[in-house]
């Protein structure tokens, strides 16, 4: 997989760009992404589960909320990965469910059959091959990031880190950034924002960022991010909820909250949907705005 990943960065931008995603496919690749309306200093490539594989990628029947899988070279690597990540992240979710004392498979519902769980592959250019776009960054009053501080939306991420390139930080308590090392044949772990809906708050999703690339060194990720089916309404377990602590979200609906998370990342459209936005004593203008969003 590795490997795999590395030739594809490697193409030239016009073979990468025949698997370029568009508005309304969000799958294949891109090296426009914004998170929080600033432009991110990296390309991806996504790709997601094949709902029936003895069928061509663009059969109508393999059309899923996130749109269809463009394959570049390397693609029996990287589905092998994909294959892998789904089994572990299953295991993984049921460590967490009985670490917070809930049946281990009490999650697996919310993913069974049409998960929509996707890989993506991040390639952060050395520095010198970003000159212009960091300069306009800085020109904008914008420090220039591999990826802006964000936390991720879905259930668990997988991330396989570059063992000799580090940048991923977490944001501490004390408000400070933390480098979070790659440790050489592990993975890093993290929990997403409907991981903290379902634990109605006692699991907190970490923002986290990534420093752009230094001159002469290019580094490389890959998280899998483990997210529900579409139709999962995503909402705190009753194990969680009690007179001391309320509900602090309303149901969020997963497709919902994953095509409008996917609009802010394709274009600048404004603020960005968080699940702040679902919670129960939001004020007013943001439930209105988020109730705009399910209509
Ligand atoms: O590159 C990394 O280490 C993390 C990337 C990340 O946070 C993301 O793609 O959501
Ligand atoms: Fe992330």
């Amino acid at each position: 997989m590795q490997a795999a990943m590395r030739a594809f960065f490697d193409l030239p931008m016009q073979t990468k760009q025949q698997v370029r995603r568009s508005a309304d496919n969000a799958m294949g690749y891109a090296a426009d992404e914004l998170t929080k309306q600033t432009r991110d200093l990296k390309e991806v490539f996504d790709f997601c589960r094949t709902p029936h594989p003895e069928l061509p990628d663009k059969h109508a029947s393999n059309r899923t909320m996130d749109g269809f899988n463009r394959w570049p070279e390397g693609q029996a690597a990287m589905k092998a990965y994909f294959a892998e990540m789904e089994r572990c992240s299953a295991r993984l979710l049921e460590a967490f469910c009985v670490g917070f004392g809930l049946p281990a498979r009490a999650l697996h519902p919310y993913f069974e059959g049409s998960h929509t769980s996707f890989l993506r592959l991040n390639f952060y250019p050395a520095a010198e091959g970003q000159a212009d776009q960091i300069a306009a960054l800085q020109a904008a009053g914008k420090e220039p990031l591999g990826v802006n501080h964000h936390t991720d939306a879905g259930v668990l991420t997988l991330l396989w880190q570059d063992p000799n390139e580090p940048g991923l930080q977490v944001l501490a308590g004390d408000g400070s950034w933390r480098l979070v090392a790659p440790v050489a044949g592990a993975l890093t772990v993290n929990v997403g924002d409907m991981f903290q809906v379902l634990t109605n708050g006692r699991a907190q999703a970490p923002v986290h960022r990534v420093l752009a690339s230094r001159p002469g060194r290019r580094r490389y990720s890959a998280p899998f991010f483990y997210n529900p089916s579409p139709a999962a309404d995503i909402a705190p377990q009753p194990q969680f909820v009690d007179s001391q602590r309320p509900a602090l979200y309303r149901p969020i609906n997963w497709a919902e909250f994953r095509g409008r998370r996917f609009a802010g990342d394709y274009a600048d459209q404004g603020e960005e949907v968080q699940i702040a936005h679902y919670r129960t004593d939001a004020p007013a203008a943001q439930q209105a705005a988020a109730a705009v969003g399910a209509a």
